[in-house]
Order: C-alpha cells, then sequence, then structure tokens
C-alpha cells in the first residue's frame, strides 16, 4: 500500500476550496445558467438511468473527487478486494460476495481454494431442494405436502431475501406446487406468533438462516417453530429432516442443533451478512422466483460488478454514487440521506440500504485504529416516495436540515397479460407516481423557482429549494435490474469505506451491546443481581413488578 497521505489532504483541501466557489450557486441558477447540465449530469448503464444534474456539482467537483478517488488509492482498493485478500482486517477476512455471482464455471481459485467451485456445488445443491419443493415432492413428517416456506433470520438474512422477495411479485415462479413465502425476524416472537396462527404445521418448512447460526434472535424463534410443530404434530421422529432447512457457515452448529445433513446449505466466512443474498441465504428468494429468477438477479449483480471493475471514474455509477456522497457529507455538511423509491414493491429497500449502508460505514475509527478526521456515514432512512410525500416530505421542503435524496423510479410498470382486468387503471397510477416523483426533485433543488410567481408567496408557503437529489431509473423492475441495484449500492458502500479509510465489513459495534442483554436477561429472570445504572435497576424493578400484575390496563398497584 502505498503512503499517498500528502496527495489526500491536497485533494481535501482543493474540494474544500472548490466549495468556497461553490457555496453561493443555487441548483436553481445551475440549471438556469447551463441548458446542457442534464446532458452532462446523467449516465446510462443497461437499464439504469442515473441522474445527478440535481446534485450541487460542477465540472470542478467532480474533477476534484476523481483525484480525492486516486489520492486514496481507489483503483489499489478495488484490486484487493476483487483479488480475495482479507481486506476485512479486523475478521481477518476476504469479502468475496461478487464471487457469488460470478457465471457458473467461472473456476475461481483464490490462494488455491477453489471458491468457483464451491459457489456452484452449494447453488446447484439449493437447486434440488427448490426443485423438490416446486414439484411439490417434499413432504412434511405426516406425508403432506409442503405449502409454506418461512424464512427465520435477522439483519442480513433477512432484510436482502425479505425485499427481494416483496420487490419481484411478478415474477414468481410458476410450479406445480405453488409456494408461500414468509419471514419471521423479531426476538421477541411476535412476528412468528402471527404466522403460527395460519399456518399448517403439516405444511411448513422453516428456513433457519444464520451465518454464524449462534444469533440468539433467529435461535429463540426456531426453537419456537420447532416446539410448535412437536406440540402440533406430536412426533419428534422425522421432524426435523422433513421441516427444517438450515442455511450457515457453521455447519457443525447445524448439526447440533439438529438440522439433517443434506437439508444443510453453506455459506462461507467470507461472505458478510449483509452482503449475503447472493448466496444460499438467498434460498427464499429461490423458491420464490425459481433458480432462473434468481440467477438472473446474480447475473444483473455481475454485470454491474464488471461496470464498477471497467468503467473510468467519471462513467462509473458506484464511483460517481459514493463520491456525490463524500462531497455532501464531508464538504455541504449534508448528513442524512433519503431513500425513495416510488414503486411500493420497494417498501423494503430503505430498512435493507439501512443495514448495508450504516452497518458497514457507521465507524469512526480508521483502518489503522486512530479516529477519523470528520464525518463518515450519514444516517439513512426512508419509505416508499408517495407515503413519505404525506409523512416527513415537510421537512425536506421546508424544514432546516439539508438532506440528501437519492429517488427511484421504474420506467416499465405493470406487465401486459398479468393484471389485464385493470391494466389501464394501474398504468395511470403508475404515471401518476412518475410524476410526483419528478415534481418532488424538481421542487426540492429549484424551490420558488419551480413554479412562476411562487416569489409572491408569504414565507410559509415559500420553498427554499437546493435539496441536493439524484434520481435512478430503471426500465423495469426485474431480477437482472433488481441485481444491479444492488450491487449498486453495496459498491457505492465500498468506495465510501476507502475514501474513509475505514473498514465496512466488520460490525463490532453491535457486538457489546449483545453481550449487555445477556447480563441484563439475568437480572430480569432473577438469576444474577441486579448490579446496574439506576435507571435500569428501576426499570427492571418495574417490569418486575408490572409482569406480576393482571387485570385492567391502569389499574393501580
Ligand atoms: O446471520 P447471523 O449470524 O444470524 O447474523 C445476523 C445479523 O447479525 C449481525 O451480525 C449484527 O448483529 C449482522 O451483521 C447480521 O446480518
Amino acid at each position: 500500500m502505498t503512503d499517498n497521505r500528502q496527495e489526500v489532504v491536497e485533494a481535501w483541501a482543493a474540494l474544500r476550496a472548490q466549495c468556497d466557489v461553490e457555496r453561493e450557486l443555487h441548483l436553481a441558477g445551475r440549471f438556469a445558467a447551463d441548458a446542457q447540465r442534464f446532458a452532462t449530469l446523467h449516465r446510462r448503464l443497461g437499464p439504469m438511468l442515473f441522474d445527478f444534474s440535481r446534485q450541487r456539482v460542477s465540472a470542478e467537483v467532480l474533477q476534484h473527487l476523481f483525484s480525492l478517488a486516486d489520492a486514496c488509492d481507489l483503483r489499489g482498493w478495488m484490486q484487493r478486494l476483487f483479488a480475495g485478500e482479507a481486506i476485512n482486517h479486523t475478521e481477518q477476512r476476504a469479502a468475496m460476495h461478487w464471487a457469488l455471482r460470478l457465471p457458473a464455471g467461472s473456476g475461481l481459485k483464490v490462494e488455491g481454494e477453489a471458491v468457483g467451485q464451491r459457489v456452484d456445488h452449494q447453488l446447484a445443491r439449493m437447486q434440488v431442494l427448490v426443485e423438490r419443493l416446486h414439484a411439490g415432492q417434499w413432504r412434511g413428517v405426516t406425508g403432506d405436502v409442503i405449502t409454506d416456506v418461512v424464512n427465520i433470520g435477522v439483519g442480513g438474512s433477512d432484510l436482502g431475501p425479505l425485499m427481494v422477495c416483496e420487490a419481484l411479485p411478478d415474477f414468481v415462479a410458476t410450479t406445480e406446487q405453488p409456494l408461500r413465502v414468509h419471514f419471521a425476524s423479531t426476538m421477541d416472537g411476535s412476528q412468528l406468533a402471527q404466522l403460527l396462527r395460519s399456518l399448517s404445521p403439516q405444511r411448513t418448512l422453516f428456513v433457519i438462516s444464520s451465518k454464524s447460526f449462534s444469533t440468539i434472535d433467529t435461535l429463540s424463534n426456531a426453537a419456537t417453530a420447532r416446539s410448535w410443530l412437536e406440540s402440533r404434530l406430536g412426533v419428534s421422529e422425522g421432524l426435523l429432516a422433513c421441516h427444517f432447512v438450515g442455511v450457515s457457515a457453521a455447519a457443525g452448529r447445524m448439526s447440533e442443533w439438529g438440522i439433517a445433513p443434506e437439508n444443510q446449505l453453506q455459506i462461507w466466512d467470507w461472505v458478510g451478512g449483509r452482503y449475503s443474498l447472493w448466496s444460499a441465504i438467498g434460498f427464499p428468494i429461490a423458491v420464490s422466483l425459481g433458480m432462473e429468477g434468481f440467477r438472473q438477479l446474480l447475473a444483473g449483480a455481475h454485470a454491474m460488478d464488471q461496470h464498477f471493475r471497467e468503467a473510468s471514474w467519471s462513467d462509473n455509477l458506484p464511483v460517481l454514487m459514493a463520491l456525490l456522497g463524500i462531497w455532501n457529507v464531508n464538504v455541504q455538511d449534508i448528513n442524512a440521506l433519503a431513500v425513495l423509491p416510488y414503486d411500493g414493491r420497494l417498501k423494503q429497500l430503505p430498512l435493507y440500504l439501512e443495514q448495508l449502508e450504516m452497518e458497514s460505514n457507521g465507524k469512526r475509527v480508521r483502518r489503522d485504529g486512530s479516529p477519523v478526521a470528520g464525518k463518515t456515514c450519514p444516517i439513512v432512512w426512508g419509505d416508499v416516495g408517495p407515503n413519505a410525500q404525506h409523512a416527513f416530505y415537510q421537512l425536506l421542503h421546508q424544514g432546516t436540515e439539508a438532506v440528501a435524496c437519492d429517488f427511484i423510479l421504474p420506467v416499465r410498470r405493470y406487465r401486459e397479460g398479468t393484471h389485464a382486468a385493470t391494466a389501464a387503471e394501474l398504468q395511470s397510477q403508475h404515471q401518476l407516481a412518475q410524476a410526483n416523483c419528478l415534481a418532488h426533485a424538481r421542487l426540492l433543488a429549484l424551490g420558488d423557482d419551480a413554479l412562476p410567481g411562487a416569489g409572491e408567496l408569504p414565507s410559509f408557503k415559500r420553498y427554499k429549494g437546493n435539496q441536493p437529489s439524484s434520481i435512478l431509473m430503471l426500465d423495469e423492475l426485474t431480477p437482472y435490474a433488481l441485481g444491479m441495484l444492488i450491487a449498486l449500492y453495496e459498491h457505492k458502500v465500498f468506495v465510501q469505506s476507502v475514501i474513509w479509510d475505514i473498514n465496512p465489513f466488520d460490525q463490532w459495534g453491535v457486538e457489546m451491546g449483545k453481550r449487555i442483554a445477556v447480563d441484563t436477561l439475568a437480572m430480569l429472570r432473577g438469576e444474577q443481581p441486579v448490579v446496574t445504572d439506576s435507571s435500569t435497576a428501576g426499570l427492571l424493578a418495574h417490569i418486575v413488578r408490572r409482569s406480576a400484575v393482571t387485570g385492567a390496563v391502569g389499574e393501580q398497584e
């Protein structure tokens, strides 16, 4: 690794100096001054169009950002990523999610390990299980056909598969045996309890999905599922082999729990949890879309990997997106990013990206252990845009916070034939959403200038504008396009981590909370003396007292 500290310092200084030049320029003025702004500041890639003309940037800003990327040795870090080096240095692991989406038969070897062959092998094993389910050949212990698959997992073992399954209802595989796919993640058991009310134990298969196979949230839901089956079916012999699949990097733990070897799907320690939907963690996706659909998702992600590796900075979507974020956070002091899909099927995308971005780059120490100089990951949140318009857009339009927005919008929707009865109405609803997306992006950028005469209005009706946003359009929300979109954000996060000089592939920040929770549970159960701060002690005592009280809410002690 080269010592490029001086170059980095100079690149940041040049960016800040450029900011002084740009500060007075409002987005409305930038558009007024340059009729070619959209033409210059958008890129096409396959089914994607990335419009960043509403970001507060100029050609000079972009040049300085590219110099910063060079100074930070982005090219070198990309080579290390794709060479399978142990760039997750705090866990001594590589980050090879990209290897999961190489075309079949890639033959990839990393340090002598036949990575490509292992990936192909697990995909083939997954295909066998999926096809048995689809053919109606998977029977429960009572001989009934499995009709429902419940994924039990949390974090990366839940959010990715859940998001993809919800995003692609039009691509559900047509199979002999229709299957419903469900998700339960919360450690309090409330989601699982709700599902169990409507499921038939004879016909339900549980997928216990956990990279570590030690996450208490998942194991406690799994134990509840198992005891539900045992008590409802009155058997334990053969139950586990008929009703449980396991997905994990910890084969030994799966076996200890009782997952039959033939029902175990393997992942590897070089797949980060939040980067794992491409692996066997994506089993629910394959159940839903079929293997062909799942492979399309992988192919889209692989196309983005290739683009990321090959394109120059100025055409490179992940690099552009990342550097625009750096400009916003570190130079413009904009510390929030709203993710706003204008498509109800992408309801889960903001949640998925919250984990991807914030668990990856929510870090405050650099690779050498020293504190970072400025801010890192912004606060990422969002919702389906049309709904968010009626909720938090007020703050975006007239609040005091500068917020960057990512709008995501499919061009075509409602495939012919799939919604024949109401196609015209649905199509016009989709246009309504498209118009709203473009209108809000315009108003956020231009402010009062978006509408002639708005300048005459009273101040409470005025719009300051100058809120930066990007629009990502997809020709259509297909498995392939969604694969590209997710991989785009993955690489964006990686590029930002390089600029911030942090490790995006560990998550030590969540570990301490888990350990404290173990002690707290022992205190709550009276198995350990209560030695803690006064608030926690007071609340524990309140829970214990009130748990013993039955009767109407509001009852006096
Ligand atoms: O798949 P596992 O090992 O159950 O972990 C679930 C989630 O927990 C975390 O480790 C955080 O606690 C995430 O990174 C991960 O996605």
